[in-house]
């Protein structure tokens, strides 16, 4: 039986983890559907989740384009009641382009593409994405990003560290990201955005499941909120 968490994963022209976003979630009982970025509403859903891929070819710069959809309009509406808004590498780039979350992606500090399996720390295990990890725990996700170099200004990156809003970090630097940040949420908890692909770990066909515990956080810190 399903539980009561519908969540919507929207797909931007060019996204293309939208189908593993999808699978991971059913994987985990909730009720999803992918929901095309040009519609305006998303009324009903408890979650929402921005896939990675390449929305508008990167033109630009990564998401900005993507962030004048109109289902951004929805997506901030729904940040702003409290729904958990979740972005996994290209939807972590729209959701800082929307003003969503602080800070930006910028191109790797050696450009290219990196595409392989590091080891993330859990910074802050007490959020509604880390809650199912242990403090500090190490575990393994893959990366796919040419933009993944996380820059805030010093202000923003002091507050991001004193309110604990860095929720993961790379345990090696892979990217230029300062404080080798690579996972944030703003400061009420429920807008976050990761550069690795915990969707792309939850099988173990695949040979890692560590991603696991990031759908089980997210499970539990939804159905003890709004959907008993
Ligand atoms: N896997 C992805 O989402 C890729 C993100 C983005 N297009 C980049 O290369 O930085």
């Amino acid at each position: 039986m399903m539980n009561k968490i519908r969540a919507a994963v929207i797909s931007f022209p060019g996204s293309n983890c939208d189908d593993d976003m999808l699978y991971a979630l059913q994987d985990f009982d909730i009720d999803a559907d992918i929901v095309d970025a040009r519609q305006a509403s998303l009324s009903g859903y408890n979650a929402i989740l921005l896939p990675g891929g390449f929305s508008y070819g990167d033109y630009l710069r990564t998401g900005a384009i993507a962030r004048f959809s109109p289902i951004m309009s929805a997506v901030a509406q729904a940040a702003n009641e409290g729904k958990l808004i979740v972005g996994i590498c290209n939807g972590f780039q729209i959701l800082t382009e929307a003003g969503l979350l602080p800070g930006q992606l910028l191109m790797n500090e050696r450009p290219g593409f990196i595409c392989e399996e590091v080891a993330i720390t859990v910074a802050n295990h007490q959020t509604s994405f880390s809650s199912d990890y242990a403090q500090q725990e190490t575990v393994i996700l893959p990366i796919a990003h040419g933009e993944g170099n996380y820059y805030a200004d010093p202000e923003t990156l002091e507050r991001l560290e004193q309110h604990g809003q860095v929720v993961f970090r790379y345990a090696q630097n892979v990217n230029g990201s300062l404080n080798n940040i690579a996972g944030i949420m703003n400061e009420k908890g429920n807008v976050f955005g990761m550069m690795p692909h915990p969707e792309r770990a939850v099988d173990a066909l695949t040979g890692n499941t560590d991603g696991r515990q990031f759908f089980k956080s997210i499970v539990n810190s939804i159905l003890s909120t709004v959907a008993k």
